[in-house]
C-alpha cells in the first residue's frame, strides 16, 4: 500500500479514534493514516466509508486481497479476530454507522472515493477504493486480481489441438503402466494425466503434497513437450521459483529426474539435447528483472520474457502482485506450469493465489470432453468420482495424490494435520519409535536451546554438525580449499532448523535466535564481537536487486579466502556459493530460528516446530502443516503449552479474495 501522509493531527472524531486504535496496536499506523488520506480527498465522505477504508487497508496487511462487507457486518469478531477490548470498540463504531449491509453498500457506492465496476469492467477514474460484489478493495489489489483472472482465462479457455495418438505413444514410454494384477484395474496415474493435460494448455497447475512427484512429472512433461514440438531446437525453457533456495532445488530435481529418465528411455528421446535447452533456475524477481526502488519489472506485457515453456515451483508462495506481473510478462503463446502444494501457507503478502486456483483440485471436476481426451491421450479412464463440470481452469489442474518419499511417520503426521485430526497427530508424535517424530514439552526456552545444540534421541546433532563444519576452516590463502569449505558449511547448516510460529517473544524467532547465540558463545562455539560474527547465519528480509539478494535468501557469515579481509555472507546458488560483503546487506536477521512463513521452499533433515504458549490468529493448521512438511528425516514439535497444538489445527487460514468469482464467469 502507498503510505499516505498526514501533516496534522486529525480532529474528526472517527480519525481520532482510528489513531487511538493504531496506538493500541489493533490497526497499523498506515491503516489509520489511509483513512486520513481518504478524508483529505473527500472531507464530506461519511464515517462508514473512512472506517471501511481503514479496515480494508488493515486486511491487506493481514494478507487479504479485499474486505468482505457482509462478513464484517455479520460477525466482525470472527473476521478480525481482535482482542475483546478492540472488538468492543469496533462494535461501538459500527453501531454509529448504517447497521445493514445494503445501507453501507449504498453509502460506499455513492462516495467519490469508491469505484464500482460497470458491465464493461470500467471503473471511476482515480477512486482509491473499489467495490465489487460486496468485496471492498484497495484499488491496486482489485487491479491485480482482475489482471490475474484475465490472464488465466486468456490462457486457459480453449485447449490447443493435440495429436492424441502421438501423445499416447510418448506418455506410455515416459510412464510405463503400473501393474494392477489380472483382474484389478491399475490405479489412475495422475502424473501421466497431468502431463497429458498440461500439453494442451498454456496455463496448467500440478499440485500435491511433498514428495508426490511434482518435479518428477514436470521433467517428463518437458520431455514430452520437446518430443512433440515441431522445432524442438528452438524451444526456450525456463525454471523459476519464489526464492533462490527453491529455484536451486527445482533445477537439481529436474536434472536428477532427467538423468533417471535417460536411464529409463535410453536414446528413444533426445534428453541430452533437452537438458541443454533448460536455462539455470532463477528466482521470480530475477527472472522478471527486479529493479531497485520501483515495483515495476524489466519484463512486462510490452517487453515479454523470451520463453516458450516456464515451470514455476513453490507456487503457493506467489502473492497476487507477483502473479499478475509474472503472467503479464509471459508471451501470449508461452506455456506456464505451476507446481505447488495448495495446502501450504500462503505468501506473507496479500493473496493466496494457488490456494484459490486449486479450490476444486481435490474433486477434479473434469468435463466429458476432458475425460475423453485423457482416455485417448493417456489410455486411462478417470474414475467417475472426478467427473464434473468444472470451469476451464479445473480442466488444466491436476492434484497428485500419492507421496513417494513421505510415506513414513512424517507423511502420516502431515496427513493427519491436513485433515485437522489432532488426536491422531498427537498420538503419532507421542508414540513414534522410529526417531522420525517427537513431541517435546518445553516449560522454558532453554529446553529448545538444548535441542538446538545437541538434537534429541533418534535425531541427534542439532546445530552440532554445523558448528563442527565451521571449525574445520582450511588455512588462509588456499582458494580451492576455502571454496570447498564454504559449501560444506552451507550444506551443514541446511540439516537442522528451528521454525517458529511467531517472530517476537521468547518463543518467537527473535527470542530463540538470541538465546541460541548466547548459548553458543557461552560454550565457546562462537566468538561474537559485534552484530556480524563468523558463523552468523542470516536471512535477507528485503529484496535488494542492486546487491542481488532477495527476501528469504539464507547466507552464512564467513571470512573470505584472503587473509584479514572483512567478513562476507555466502549464499548457496545451485551447486556453488556466491558472496556479498556484509556491509552491503542492509536488511537481514539471524537465522538459527526463523518463522515458518520464511521457511517455505526449504527442507531440513531435522525440523523443529516451536509453538508459543498462546494460539493467536497466526497459529493455523496450514502453518503446522507447512512446518511439518519442511522435515526430511525428523520432526520435533515443541511447545510450552500442549493444547496450543490442537488449537492451531482447529484454526484455518481463510483469505478473502474475489479471484474465483472472476474466473467462474
Ligand atoms: N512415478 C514415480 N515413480 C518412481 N519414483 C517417483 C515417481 N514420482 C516421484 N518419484 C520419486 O519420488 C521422489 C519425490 O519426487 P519429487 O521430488 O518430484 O516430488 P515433489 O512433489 O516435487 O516434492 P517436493 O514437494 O519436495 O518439491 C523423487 O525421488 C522422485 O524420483
Amino acid at each position: 500500500m502507498t503510505a499516505p501522509s498526514t501533516h496534522t493531527l486529525p480532529t474528526r472524531p472517527l480519525l481520532v479514534m482510528l489513531r487511538q486504535w493504531a496506538e493500541s496496536g489493533w490497526l497499523r499506523r498506515l491503516d489509520a493514516a489511509f483513512a486520513g488520506f481518504l478524508n483529505e480527498r473527500a472531507p464530506e465522505a461519511p464515517d462508514e466509508v473512512l472506517l471501511a477504508g481503514a479496515l480494508v487497508a488493515h486486511m491487506e496487511g493481514r494478507g487479504h486481497a479485499c474486505l468482505l462487507l457482509d462478513e464484517l457486518l455479520d460477525d466482525a469478531d470472527a473476521l478480525l479476530g481482535w482482542p475483546a477490548d478492540a472488538a468492543a470498540a469496533l462494535q461501538a463504531a459500527l453501531s454509529d454507522v448504517p447497521a445493514d449491509a445494503d445501507a453501507w453498500r449504498a453509502a460506499l457506492q455513492a462516495s467519490p472515493l469508491v469505484a464500482t465496476v460497470d458491465m464493461r469492467g470500467a471503473l471511476r477514474a482515480g477512486a482509491p477504493l473499489v467495490l465489487h460484489e460486496g468485496r471492498l478493495y484497495l484499488r491496486r489489489y482489485w487491479d491485480y486480481e482482475r489482471r490475474v483472472a484475465q490472464q488465466v482465462l486468456a490462457r486457459g479457455v480453449a485447449p490447443m489441438p493435440v495429436d492424441t495418438s502421438a501423445v499416447r505413444e510418448h506418455l506410455d514410454l515416459l510412464f510405463p503402466a503400473a501393474t494392477g494384477g489380472d483382474d484389478v484395474a491399475p490405479p489412475i496415474d495422475w502424473q501421466k494425466a497431468a502431463c497429458g493435460l498440461a500439453l494442451r494448455g498454456r496455463f496448467s497447475i500440478i499440485t500435491g503434497g511433498p514428495g508426490t512427484g511434482k518435479t518428477y512429472t514436470a521433467a517428463r512433461l518437458l520431455a514430452l513437450l520437446f518430443a512433440m514440438d515441431a522445432s524442438p531446437e528452438r524451444l526456450r525453457v525456463m525454471l523459476a521459483a519464489p526464492t533462490g533456495k527453491a529455484a536451486a532445488r527445482l533445477k537439481q530435481s529436474i536434472d536428477a529426474a532427467l538423468g533417471e529418465l535417460n536411464d529409463q528411455v535410453g536414446d528413444r528421446l533426445p534428453l541430452d539435447e533437452l537438458a541443454s535447452h533448460i536455462q539455470p533456475a532463477r528466482t521470480l524477481h530475477s527472472l522478471l528483472g527486479a529493479r531497485p526502488d520501483t515495483r515495476r519489472f524489466r519484463f512486462d506485457a510490452a517487453h515479454p520474457l523470451e520463453v516458450d515453456v516456464l515451470i514455476v515451483d513453490e507456487a503457493s508462495m506467489i502473492h497476487l502482485e507477483m502473479m499478475a506481473a509474472l503472467l503479464e510478462a509471459l508471451p501470449p503463446m508461452a506455456r506456464v506450469i505451476f507446481l505447488g502444494d495448495k495446502d501450504q501457507l500462503a505468501s506473507v503478502e496479500a493473496g493466496a493465489v494457488l490456494g484459490d486456483l486449486c479450490r476444486g483440485a481435490e474433486a477434479g471436476r473434469y468435463r466429458p470432453e476432458t475425460l475423453a481426451y485423457l482416455e485417448a491421450a493417456t489410455g486411462q479412464r478417470v474414475p467417475d468420482a472426478f467427473a464434473g463440470d468444472g470451469p476451464p481452469l479445473a480442466q488444466q489442474t491436476v492434484m497428485l495424490r500419492e507421496s513417494r518419499r513421505f510415506g513414513g511417520p512424517i507423511g502420516q503426521l502431515a496427513t493427519a494435520v491436513n485433515q485437522g485430526d489432532s488426536r491422531s497427530a498427537v498420538a503419532l508424535l507421542h508414540t513414534d519409535r522410529s526417531g522420525a517424530l517427537a513431541w517435546l514439552d518445553a516449560p522454558s526456552p532453554t529446553d529448545v536451546v538444548a535441542l538446538a545444540l545437541r538434537g534429541r534421541d533418534g535425531a541427534p546433532g542439532g546445530f552440532g554438525g554445523y558448528l563442527k563444519a565451521l571449525r574445520a576452516r582450511p588455512v588462509a590463502g588456499d582458494a580451492q580449499a576455502h571454496a570447498d569449505w564454504v559449501l560444506v558449511v552451507l550444506t551443514a547448516f541446511e540439516r537442522f532448523r528451528l521454525l517458529c510460529a511467531v517472530r517476537q517473544g521468547e518463543w518467537g524467532a527473535e527470542g530463540l535466535n538470541a538465546a541460541i547465540e548466547r548459548a553458543m558463545v557461552a560454550d565457546g562455539s562462537l566468538v561474537k564481537r559485534g552484530a556480524w560474527y563468523e558463523g552468523r547465519p542470516v536471512m535477507v528480509t528485503r529484496n535488494d536487486a542492486a546487491v542481488g539478494v532477495f527476501n528469504g535468501d539464507i547466507g552464512i557469515t564467513l571470512p573470505p579466502a584472503t587473509p584479514n579481509a572483512p567478513l562476507r555472507a555466502y549464499f548457496l546458488d545451485g551447486n556453488t556459493a556466491r558472496s556479498v560483503g556484509v556491509s552491503r546487506l542492509a536488511s537481514v536477521e539471524t537465522a538459527f530460528a526463523m518463522t515458518v512463513h520464511k521457511s517455505q521452499g526449504s527442507e531440513f533433515e531435522h525440523t523443529v516446530l516451536v509453538l508459543p504458549r498462546d494460539a493467536g490468529p497466526v497459529l493455523t493448521r496450514e502453518l503446522v502443516y507447512t512446518g511439518i512438511t519442511r522435515a526430511r528425516r525428523a520432526f520435533t514439535l515443541v511447545t510450552p503449552r500442549a493444547p496450543a497444538f490442537g488449537e492451531a489445527l482447529a484454526q484455518r487460514t481463510q483469505r478473502a479474495s474475489g479471484l474465483l468469482s472472476l474466473l467462474d464467469r
